[in-house]
């Protein structure tokens, strides 16, 4: 195979020195390699430009859900299979897709040959493959990217001071095509999956390849039921979150509010505006 690999360097706490030594003894003596460093700067152009130069059979993509997303972007239509290298903090994606945890599993699964096609969402002219949320985990987010933590533990220490400063909650007018709800809430998501990176299941119905996602509206801060997302299976409350399924939905707040996209601060916003993209990716899991 022809095979396309993006390393993002500083994403999450894997040593991707080491990952790239384990994909090459995976590789045979029929593959070539031809590897790209993100920089944080121009990334999704740099890569577009190399995907339209040579024709790759594969791209592998050793980073969290942002690399993920980056590279998702890249590609416009030029749909190549993608393999997924879990190597950043929260890696909601890989984990959805229940990828094995081992680095030899994971790498032979992203050179596999099943593909899987999962969705996306379109939020006003942006990719998301995982959740996307107004509110107080977009807030979160937003803090841990000006601190210097990273990693898991980084994440959950920096979560503290937020979680009791909490702002919300906040008016919000959802529209969907088929009804116009107005609610209070402390964050609205958009999600394709059904956890986030930290396993928490949130959305327990969600598939990636259904062509529809969910508009989920947590509704309070609730520590029972949020102790609850931690188990499959577990039935959430509709006072704690109302999920709705859709392919397109606006949602508008009254006033800017913090937004994130697949674990990627955006900015405060006041609307977006989602619809699906039905299989959007093909992904390789085994
Ligand atoms: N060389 C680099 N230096 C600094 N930042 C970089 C570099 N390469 C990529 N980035 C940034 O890394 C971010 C993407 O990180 P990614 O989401 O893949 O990992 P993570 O945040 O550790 O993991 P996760 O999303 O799973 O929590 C983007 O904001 C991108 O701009």
């Amino acid at each position: 195979m022809e095979i396309f690999i993006v390393i993002n360097p500083v994403s999450g706490d894997e040593n991707k020195a080491e990952l790239l030594k384990a994909v090459k003894k995976q590789l045979t003596e029929n593959d070539s390699l031809d590897i790209f460093k993100t920089t944080g700067e121009n990334d999704a152009e740099k890569i577009n430009e190399k995907l339209s130069a040579k024709k790759y059979d594969r791209v592998l993509i050793a980073g969290g859900d942002g690399t993920i997303k980056l590279v998702a972007e890249a590609m416009g239509e030029n749909k190549i299979s993608i393999g997924i290298l879990p190597a950043g903090s929260a890696n909601g994606l890989a984990k959805d897709l229940n990828l094995p945890e081992e680095a030899e599993d994971f790498i032979k699964a992203a050179l596999g040959k099943e593909i899987r096609e999962i969705d996306a969402i379109k939020i006003n002219g942006e990719l998301s493959l995982h959740i996307s949320d107004f509110g107080l985990n977009a807030e979160l987010i937003k803090e841990f990217e000006g601190s210097n933590f990273r990693g898991k533990l980084g994440y959950a220490l920096n979560s503290i001071p937020t979680l009791f400063q909490n702002k919300g909650p906040f008016d919000f007018t959802i529209e969907t095509g088929k009804e116009t709800l107005e609610r209070k809430a402390i964050m609205v998501a958009f999600a394709n999956s059904k956890k986030f990176g930290t396993g928490a299941i949130v959305n327990p119905d969600g598939k990636m390849d259904d062509g529809v996602f969910e508009v989920l509206i947590f509704k309070k801060f609730d520590i029972i039921e949020i102790l609850k997302t931690m188990n499959e299976g577990a039935k959430l409350s509709s006072d704690f979150v109302e999920i709705i399924s859709v392919k397109k939905a606006n949602v508008k707040a009254k006033k800017p509010i913090a937004f994130q996209i697949d674990g990627e601060f955006c900015q405060e916003i006041e609307e977006a505006t989602a619809e699906i993209l039905p299989k959007k990716l093909a992904i390789a899991v085994g």
